[in-house]
């Protein structure tokens, strides 16, 4: 017992690294990741977020304390009046305009992850709820981090995705990051193994669906 998040990395350590160093995300940070790969990705993460927000607002329901309530509302808040804003402008900047954002069809990629994660809050609780999104917060605050720390990653303006990189490196983002990981390690640190066993599932199923819809963005699959 006394777990913590680093046991889920730890216990997925494979998928976790293949979600972290994935293809999209190296030639992304080398600046050579094709324009319509991204867009692509763009496009389907604007969806992603809409779903990303409804886990946020079934994290309010899910709650037992004002604590919990407040956080969830804070995070719901972030999403809908920052995240999609922000994302809204940057989508306008690569061309695509809110009109067509709004009448996107859904790719199988986006439709499984963000479904998995309303399912999983569904049938658990709070905590599986956490768990199936901590990827997406601490694996994109991970992600903007190893990049930095990379001889191959380029910054500034020789790399069309700089702006991207910049979003998940800056303190906003990183300090949410933080907060979810102390909240995971205070409520993992007195789970049973056999409570872990069943987490750590459901975190290596949301890190597969992580890696997914990198995979999507570089096939353009729908
Ligand atoms: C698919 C995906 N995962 C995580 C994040 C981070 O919020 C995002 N914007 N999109």
């Amino acid at each position: 017992m006394g777990y913590r998040f680093t046991d889920l990395t730890a216990a997925c350590q494979d998928d976790w690294r293949a979600y972290i160093e994935h293809d999209f995300v190296r030639s992304l940070g080398a600046g050579t990741l094709a324009e319509g790969a991204f867009r692509h990705y763009l496009q389907q993460d604007y969806l992603f977020l809409i779903h990303f927000a409804r886990a946020y607002a079934l994290a309010a329901y899910k709650s037992r304390t004002l604590a919990d309530l407040r956080q969830a509302h804070e995070g719901l808040k972030a999403i809908v009046d920052v995240e999609l804003g922000l994302h809204v402008g940057y989508c306008r900047e690569w061309g695509i305009s809110e009109e067509a954002l709004a009448s996107l069809p859904e790719a199988r990629a986006t439709l499984a992850y963000t479904r998995y994660v309303l399912d999983t809050g569904n049938r658990g609780d709070l905590l599986d709820l956490h768990v199936a999104l901590a990827p997406c917060l601490i694996g994109y605050g991970e992600i903007a981090n190893w990049l930095n720390g990379r001889q191959d990653t380029v910054r500034g303006e020789a790399n069309p995705y700089d702006a991207w990189i910049a979003m998940y490196e800056g303190e906003e983002f990183q300090s949410a990051m933080r907060a979810e990981l102390e909240w995971l390690d205070a409520r993992l640190a007195d789970v049973t193994p056999a409570r872990f066993q069943e987490l750590s599932e459901v975190f290596r199923d949301a890190t597969r669906l992580e890696i997914d819809f990198w995979q999507m963005g570089l096939d353009r699959a729908d």
